[in-house]
């Protein structure tokens, strides 16, 4: 008994010391023993446990305490700042946290070198332009930022977009009590099931939608391929996308040889994707429009949902930004004739493209983006190892007081001038930066423009907490109680 009691009391905590300092020893420890002491160093922090790492630390910040910013916060007091980066091991493997604006900048900027790396890239399409590297990859957006971000093409989207809605909150007001998350889920599916492949609402765009939200789940999934496991479901729905798009891509190649095909002005991506050529004249093969039709609505879905829903809640919750953006919006319909407006007034919307940028800088919907480092990289005496994850933390330069005046204060007006240099990553940097960050902002702007000039709404559970996982949002889905004006 008394042999247990010992082995217990020394041999416990020994044993827990251990599994605290493994990480270190395995990642940490070789990479010093090969260095001499000149070299540059790893930046501070620890890696924690065996597999889990610190994702313990991170969980506890982001879900039970619900103040995720303190997991940097906490690193800083430790650590002190240095450059703004943190070795920790999370997510699965060793990684340096990059969370200061110029380290930031140099990341997104040194693609060559960071590369995106899809743990099951076969869900999200390895054709598809968040999944391609180097040459392919400037190859792809050229496609992409075509089709969808490029004024003639925002031209024609604005179009698109507005009856649906405009129908959407017409129903909101006929309910007069809705989740607006849930809402504007359907309504951003609805519009890009239109924008993409000219789908209409109706039993087809419900299955896609349901593919859609089982294919998410198995994104980051572990790739364990078997009945019941979310990566198993996600291959599933992958291959019944891939049908459902090839018969549409097969459709539309059917209209164009005879000749039924549709005029320029009703050109959907699919077709834009399908006729785009490069400089030598070649074309798209049908995979890589199909990889990159799904992939563009992996990226475009819940972000630009997340992104309307923020504005209605913060909107509700600012009612002096409300009212100057419902004046500004005001004097644009007194001098139209019909519901819509077009690109070139959105332009003309001053403070409604300021409370835009406000919301996507409060909403941080994308609040890391993952690399791996292909080669080691020194960077002002610290050095990122080849082969560790690099975590670009943009929520916190966002919410970070040292950046932006009262972050956590929705306020518009700070956008009458720019924020400083690399303090505002919403959409990335580099060559990487979003593809659809002009049509995200265009959608909003548009969205804004109906919602204030025709409705008013309160939240029905101010108080409700922020979820931050896997992107922050209201617990409550911003339940309103919505009425025309
Ligand atoms: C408010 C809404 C949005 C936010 C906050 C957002 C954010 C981002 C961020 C941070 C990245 C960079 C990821 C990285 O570097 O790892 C990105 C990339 C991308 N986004 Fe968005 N996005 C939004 C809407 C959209 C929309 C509507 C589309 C298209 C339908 C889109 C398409 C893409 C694509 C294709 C990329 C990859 C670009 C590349 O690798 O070259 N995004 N987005």
């Amino acid at each position: 008994m008394e042999y247990w009691l010992a082995l217990a009391l020394g041999g416990l905590p020994l044993l827990g010391y251990l599994l605290w300092w493994w990480n270190e020893l395995r990642y940490v420890l070789p990479l010093k023993l090969r260095d001499s002491a000149a070299a540059a160093k790893l930046p501070p922090g620890h890696l924690g446990f065996p597999l889990l790492g610190e994702m313990l630390t991170f969980l506890w910040y982001f879900k039970i305490l619900g103040r995720p910013d303190e997991f940097i916060n906490a690193k800083r007091k430790k650590y002190g700042d240095g450059v703004g980066l943190y070795r920790t091991h999370l997510f699965g493997s060793p990684s340096i946290i990059a969370c200061f604006p110029t380290v930031n900048r140099f990341l997104f900027k040194s693609d060559d070198t960071f590369v995106i790396d899809w743990p099951n890239v076969d869900i999200v399409g390895s054709n598809s332009l968040v999944a391609v590297n180097g040459k392919a990859h400037a190859r792809l957006r050229s496609y992409v930022i075509n089709a969808i971000n490029r004024p003639d093409a925002l031209r024609r989207i604005a179009v698109v977009v507005q009856p649906r809605m405009v129908a959407a909150l017409h129903s909101w007001s006929q309910n007069g009590t809705v989740k607006a998350y849930h809402e504007t889920r359907k309504v951003t599916f609805e519009n890009i099931g239109k924008l993409f492949a000219s789908l209409e609402p109706g039993p087809l765009l419900n299955t896609i939608d349901e593919l859609f939200n089982g294919l998410v789940k198995g994104l980051r999934a572990q790739a364990f391929d078997f009945p019941g496991s979310a990566y198993h479901r996600a291959r599933q729905c992958r291959k019944k996308l891939d049908a459902i798009f090839r018969a549409e891509l097969e459709k539309k190649k059917y209209q164009i040889k005879v000749g039924t095909s549709t005029s320029n002005d009703d050109l959907d991506l699919m077709d834009g994707l399908m006729q785009i050529e490069d400089d030598e004249g070649n074309n798209l093969s049908d995979q890589e429009v199909i990889d990159n039709i799904v992939s563009l609505v992996v990226a475009g879905y819940e972000s630009t949902s997340l992104a309307s829903t923020w504005a209605i809640y913060y909107l509700a919750k600012y009612p002096n930004v409300l009212k100057k953006l419902r004046e500004e919006n005001m004097v644009i319909i007194r001098n139209k004739k019909g519901d819509f407006i077009t690109s070139d007034d959105v332009s003309n919307l001053t403070y409604t493209n300021k409370v835009v940028e406000e919301t996507i800088r409060m909403a941080n919907i994308s609040a890391f983006n993952f690399r791996l480092a292909t080669n080691e990289v020194e960077y002002k005496g610290y050095k990122i190892p080849k082969g560790w994850k690099v975590i670009m933390w943009t929520r916190y330069l966002h919410t970070n007081a040292e950046n932006f005046e009262d972050p956590m204060c929705f306020n518009p007006d700070r956008w009458n001038d720019p924020a400083k240099p690399g303090t505002y990553l919403v959409f990335g940097g580099g060559p990487r930066i979003c593809a659809g960050n002009m049509l995200a902002r265009i959608q909003l702007s548009l969205f804004l423009h109906h919602l204030s000039t025709k409705y008013k709404w309160e939240l029905l559970n101010p108080d409700a907490a922020i979820e931050y996982l896997p992107h922050p949002k209201p617990v409550d889905g911003v339940e309103i109680s919505v009425s025309k004006l």
